[in-house]
């Protein structure tokens, strides 16, 4: 295989590869070949959650690219096939399942479907996320504050005990929650959202504190506001984009893909002395 070559004709190898995938457009061909030869998750495992459209989309196709298997998942088997269709037509090694985080079954599946690939699990991204509430915080119902906290806080972890064996197997592993800037700066009318936030910038370090013995490296992303379904409802909200302009200072709304490359160093050997951090990637704001 083009791993056993020596250095020199494995490259060569991989750009031949790429040059003969002619139903893959070049601009997509020439980051994957660029990509390739750096290959920094190269025979690395990631389950991303929440996965088929928007940010855990991007992520996991920049885990793709530097080299890494990816097993996406969501809660519709034609957005899963959709995804898995879209990264494996690029030439990326993805496979996926249907898994709503909060329902354990789910949760046993997307493990099972992880481990038929290397019997064992190097990365967790944990992207799922929801907030079916634009109003008071005090006006939640108590099944809405289940579902936010079920989604956002508890799945993360439940899905984590789960993994845990399998990343151990491997020597060691790294784990990226995604929280909001909401966690720090409440978002009026998302009040029961903020908190599910913040609570995970606190899971994030305790998780932390525990997996350190184990080598296995726990961070958290921080977005900003990045243009994607999600942030619809925003329209909801009294803000436009000129008001946004004056809390961010980059002057634009983030891409799902700004959010991709700080995750894919988060899991490789370049960040192996960073744990415990809450990253915000929102174009920087004073207020933050
Ligand atoms: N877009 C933003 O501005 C923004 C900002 C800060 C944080 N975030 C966070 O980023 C994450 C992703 O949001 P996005 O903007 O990409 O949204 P999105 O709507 O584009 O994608 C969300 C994905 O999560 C999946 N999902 C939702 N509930 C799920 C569940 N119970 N089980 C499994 N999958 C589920 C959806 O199917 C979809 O694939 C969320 O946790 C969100 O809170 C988003």
């Amino acid at each position: 295989t083009a791993r056993q070559l020596p250095p020199m004709f494995r490259a060569l190898s991989w750009t031949l590869r790429g040059l003969h995938c002619s139903s893959i457009p070049l601009s997509t061909r020439m980051f994957s070949e660029r990509a390739d030869k750096s290959r920094s998750l190269a025979d690395k495992v990631a389950v991303i959650t929440g996965s088929t459209k928007g940010i855990g989309f991007a992520i996991a196709r920049h885990l793709a690219q530097n080299g890494a298997h990816v097993v996406i998942c969501s809660r519709k088997q034609w957005n899963v096939d959709q995804a898995v269709t879209t990264l494996q037509k690029e030439g990326l090694s993805v496979t996926g399942t249907v898994c709503h985080v909060g329902k354990a079954e789910d949760r046993d599946r997307l493990v099972a479907k992880a481990l038929e690939h290397h019997k064992g699990i190097d990365f967790l991204v944990c992207v799922a996320g929801v907030n079916p509430l634009v109003g008071s915080t005090l006006g939640a119902s108590e099944q809405v504050w289940d579902k936010i906290l079920g989604v956002n806080v508890k799945a993360p972890a439940l899905l984590l005990s789960q993994l845990l064996p399998h990343m151990e197997n491997r020597g060691g592993g790294s784990v990226v929650l995604v929280s909001s800037v909401a966690a720090y700066m409440p978002i009026s009318k998302l009040g029961v959202y903020n908190t599910s936030k913040t609570a995970l910038l606190g899971l994030c370090k305790s998780l932390a504190m525990e997996l350190a013995p184990k080598g296995i490296r726990v961070n958290s992303i921080v977005p900003g506001l990045i243009k994607t379904d999600f942030i619809q409802m925003e329209k909801t909200l009294p803000y436009t984009l000129s008001d946004l302009n004056k809390i961010y200072g980059l002057q634009r709304l983030g891409e799902p893909e700004d959010c991709a490359g700080i995750v894919s160093f988060l899991c490789s050997s370049d960040a192996s002395y960073i744990t415990g951090e809450n990253i915000t990637v929102a174009g920087y704001s004073p207020k933050l």
